[in-house]
């Protein structure tokens, strides 16, 4: 077997057996720039996956538009087979500030989406803890933001979408505004969270290296309009050391096989 499987669009991938998200006909334009068109999209319970593409192609528009943030012009957005247009407690957004309350501690943030929902006090620290513990944060929970690196801030935004339960997390970019030695750190931290907490996440980046390290299946996007341009599936061994996955044979072929079909967008 080759070092990836893929699919080539622009026909709609076939649904696979278990998908938690159902992205059907997605088309967004704004002002005159066409964002999005025609996107038909299936995520799969369980795995990782990441929207990849050049600058402007729509990734952001489209986590959002699943999100429930922005409202598509046309197409559905199904989770767990319902009909979806607003936001709802089966998903979490991760933003790429991690929009923190800097007037608010580690476990107050951590918590907020529980106080949204009405979670009583105590029961809402207890969970925030246990996330905190789980991200790697514990004896910070009485910080403030400023107290914070910006990968502890990051932290904090992973434990707060965690802490809420939903079944997706979506994640903007949440290693841009973070040095490399604790892109590599959470990078592995999220390989095992999707691991032990059988969540679903999509994840937007615009690193080949980082989207082949860590995803079940990556979808390129190509811009103007922005539409599913390949699906590919990665299939590399993540059980063993994480630096040996850098070196592995099928990571390095992979990125390259994506790069190869990148370049041409790059100016
Ligand atoms: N609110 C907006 N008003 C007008 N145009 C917008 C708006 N948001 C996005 N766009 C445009 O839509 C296109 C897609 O934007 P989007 O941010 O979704 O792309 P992206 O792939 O996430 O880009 P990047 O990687 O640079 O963040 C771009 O051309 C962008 O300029």
């Amino acid at each position: 077997m080759g070092a990836t499987a893929l699919r080539n669009g622009p026909s709609p991938v076939p649904a696979p057996i278990d998908s938690i998200v159902e992205v059907r006909g997605i088309s967004k334009t704004y002002g005159n720039v066409e964002a999005l068109r025609g996107i038909d999209l299936d995520f799969p319970r369980g795995k990782l996956t990441s929207l990849l593409g050049p600058s402007g192609c729509g990734k952001t528009t489209l986590l959002k538009i699943i999100a429930g943030l922005i409202r598509a012009d046309g197409g559905t957005v199904a989770i767990n087979g319902k009909r979806v247009s607003a936001p709802g407690p089966e998903r979490a957004f991760v933003f790429q500030d991690f929009a923190l309350m800097p007037w608010a501690t580690v476990t107050r943030n951590v918590a907020f989406g529980l106080e949204l929902r009405g979670t009583n006090k105590a029961e809402r620290e207890e969970i925030a803890r246990r996330y905190i513990a789980e991200v790697g944060l514990a004896g910070f929970e009485d910080k403030y933001p400023h107290e914070l690196s910006g990968g502890m801030r990051q932290r904090v935004g992973l434990a707060r979408a965690l802490s809420v339960d939903a079944d997706v997390l979506l994640l903007d970019e949440p290693f841009s505004a973070v040095d490399e030695q604790n892109r590599r750190k959470f990078q592995e931290d999220l390989i095992r969270l999707r691991t032990n907490q059988n969540k679903t996440f999509i994840f937007v980046t615009h690193s080949i290296e980082e989207a082949v390290y860590i995803s079940d299946r990556i979808v390129l996007l190509s811009p103007r309009p922005g539409r599913v341009s390949q699906i590919i599936e990665p299939e590399i061994d993540r059980s063993g050391d994480p630096e040996r996955i850098h070196r592995d044979r099928h990571y390095l072929d992979t990125v390259e096989e994506i790069w190869q079909g990148l370049k041409q967008y790059v100016e």
